[in-house]
């Protein structure tokens, strides 16, 4: 039975991945974490749903966060990113750090950064247009222990991280989200990136399981990119010693740092890439 199920699984993903995928079945199951049946995981995945949203997890960083369709899983490549944003910036309790993180999907961003960097140094927020995400970040924010914003006197003393629904591209925005207090220090975004025509060159995994709005960013993929360099040029939105930290897809990393540059409030600039090699992480010091 076990190995007609491992066949079936190898000759649709190979056998390598079916290797990989494999044991993080069984490890769920042992583990409890999964209440479907491996019979039932072999099914599902062999109809191409994403492993993790049938697991119903996603390891990122030292956290395992909740993943549910039809929110943006979170990648590798961000989670490697975000770690070395970490220790490449080191805020204090002496003088704690805002941290705006703009489509926040699982909150996976916020959320690590919250966890790692020392208690009481930064107080972060993620916007996102889709409740699902919403609902999804405060979920992770609970179970990973990360207690949302208040006038509470020992919250001061621990990172935290709020939510706020909200359309990042409309002319009102900051506006009229009223939990949106700018000046940053920090803003982070995985935002979408994808350009509309390289929809037919997605895998079906993506295509028919994540939303459309976690992926696509206008018609040349750099949209919230210019919308974001708008919000950094405006006057009060940054502090005058602010980072930027974008992550940016294949190919889009020089016209990323370009748009950054030419706010007239970004200095420096950096371009990291990821464990395999491709230009990833746009950063910007003011
Ligand atoms: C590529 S996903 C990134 C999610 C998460 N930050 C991550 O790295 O896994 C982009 C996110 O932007 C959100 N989004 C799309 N359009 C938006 C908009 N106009 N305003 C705010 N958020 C938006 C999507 O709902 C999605 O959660």
């Amino acid at each position: 039975m076990q190995h007609r199920l491992f066949a079936k699984l190898a000759a649709q993903l190979g056998r390598q991945q079916a290797s990989l995928e494999w044991k993080w079945m069984n490890d769920a199951i042992a583990s409890d974490t999964s209440k479907n049946s491996l019979q039932d995981i072999v099914r599902r995945r062999c109809l191409g749903e994403p492993l993790q949203y049938i697991l119903g997890t996603q390891p990122f960083g030292p956290l395992n966060l909740l993943v549910r369709p039809p929110v943006l899983i979170p990648r590798p490549e961000t989670e490697h990113w975000v770690i070395k944003l970490s220790e490449a910036i080191r805020p204090t309790a002496q003088s704690p750090f805002s941290l705006l993180d703009i489509g926040t999907g699982s909150g996976c961003i916020p959320l690590l950064l919250c966890h790692l960097w020392p208690q009481g140094s930064v107080h972060t927020h993620g916007v996102d247009i889709s409740p699902h995400a919403i609902r999804l970040a405060n979920d992770n924010a609970l179970l990973a222990g990360i207690p949302p914003p208040s006038d509470g006197d020992y919250l001061k003393r621990r990172n935290t991280f709020g939510t706020t629904p909200a359309n990042f591209l409309a002319p009102t925005f900051p506006e009229e989200a009223m939990q949106i207090k700018p000046p940053f220090h920090i803003i982070t975004s995985n935002p979408p990136y994808i350009p509309w025509k390289e929809f037919l060159e997605l895998p079906r995994s993506v295509s028919e399981y994540e939303d459309p709005k976690a992926l696509f960013g206008g018609p040349s993929g750099l949209e919230f990119y210019e919308a974001i360099a708008r919000f950094v040029g405006r006057k009060d939105m940054m502090t005058s010693d602010g980072v930027v930290a974008l992550e940016v897809g294949r190919g889009q990393a020089k016209a990323v740092e370009e748009l950054i540059r030419t706010t007239g409030r970004v200095h420096h600039t950096e371009i990291w890439t990821d464990p395999w090699g491709i230009e990833r992480t746009v950063i910007g010091r003011m």
